[in-house]
């Protein structure tokens, strides 16, 4: 994948509000492969991998976050699920309990982020081609699509990818769509009552406003 970068100004979650960014975020037991990656000593708790695409004539920047370290604890920093777009859901195929902490980590996510669309990744399929045959089930209950993956011989990956973004930025826009909706009435509300308002109260937004810029 793209190279990856981790600095103090990748952390500004601000960015996500932007149109052309999207979050989309990793989740999983340790080893599972989410990254990929042979077996190294995790320097970084966080990684972010860059990635930009074009959608619709638009240039569109997604930030794949992943992590080392902290989903040994089951749990993650809740700046991690911030304004993600869409997570990526990973187990490996060859280890049963991997597949059952799933529940744990679709509750930890839901809990944080109750509605963004999360895609189940049955990981490693090439230890065994027969895998595929089996009925995963959590996926089916939950409602999620799933998708069985080899990141090691890459198998659909480039498809789970390109699916995971088309995912993100369609829950994006329609998120967008209903906050326009809740602007518009906003705007209205406020010609309605504009009169009621003191200059007292005037100041008092234009002090608010110095201060957060
Ligand atoms: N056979 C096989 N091995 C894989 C596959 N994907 C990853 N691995 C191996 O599984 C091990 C763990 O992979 P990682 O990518 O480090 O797993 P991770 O989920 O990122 O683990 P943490 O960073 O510790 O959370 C490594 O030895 C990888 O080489 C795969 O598709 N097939
Ligand atoms: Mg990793």
């Amino acid at each position: 994948m793209a190279g990856d970068a981790t600095n103090l100004s990748d952390l500004d979650q601000d960015k996500y509000d932007a149109d052309e960014q999207v979050k989309i975020i990793c989740l999983g037991d340790s080893a599972v492969g989410k990254s990929n990656r042979p077996q190294q000593l995790s320097t970084y708790a966080l990684t972010l991998y860059k990635y930009t695409t074009t959608i619709n004539d638009k240039t569109v920047l997604v930030d794949f976050w992943d992590t080392a370290g902290q989903e040994r604890f089951q749990s993650m920093h809740p700046s991690y699920y911030h304004k993600a777009h869409a997570c990526i859901m990973v187990f490996d195929v060859q280890r049963k309990v991997t597949y059952k902490n799933l529940t744990n980590w679709y509750k930890e996510l839901r809990e944080c982020r109750p509605e963004i669309p999360c895609i189940v990744v049955a990981n490693k399929i090439d230890a065994d081609l027969k895998v595929t045959q089996r009925n995963f089930n959590f996926a089916k209950k939950q409602g999620l699509p799933l998708y069985f993956v080899s990141a090691a011989d890459g198998t659909n990956v480039v498809k789970l990818f390109k699916d995971a973004i088309k995912l993100a930025i369609s829950y994006k826009q329609d998120s967008s769509d209903f906050m326009d909706e809740v602007m518009r009435e906003l705007e209205n509300f406020e010609l309605e009552t504009k009169e009621d308002l003191s200059d007292k109260e005037d100041e008092n937004s234009k002090e608010e406003k110095s201060k957060s810029s």
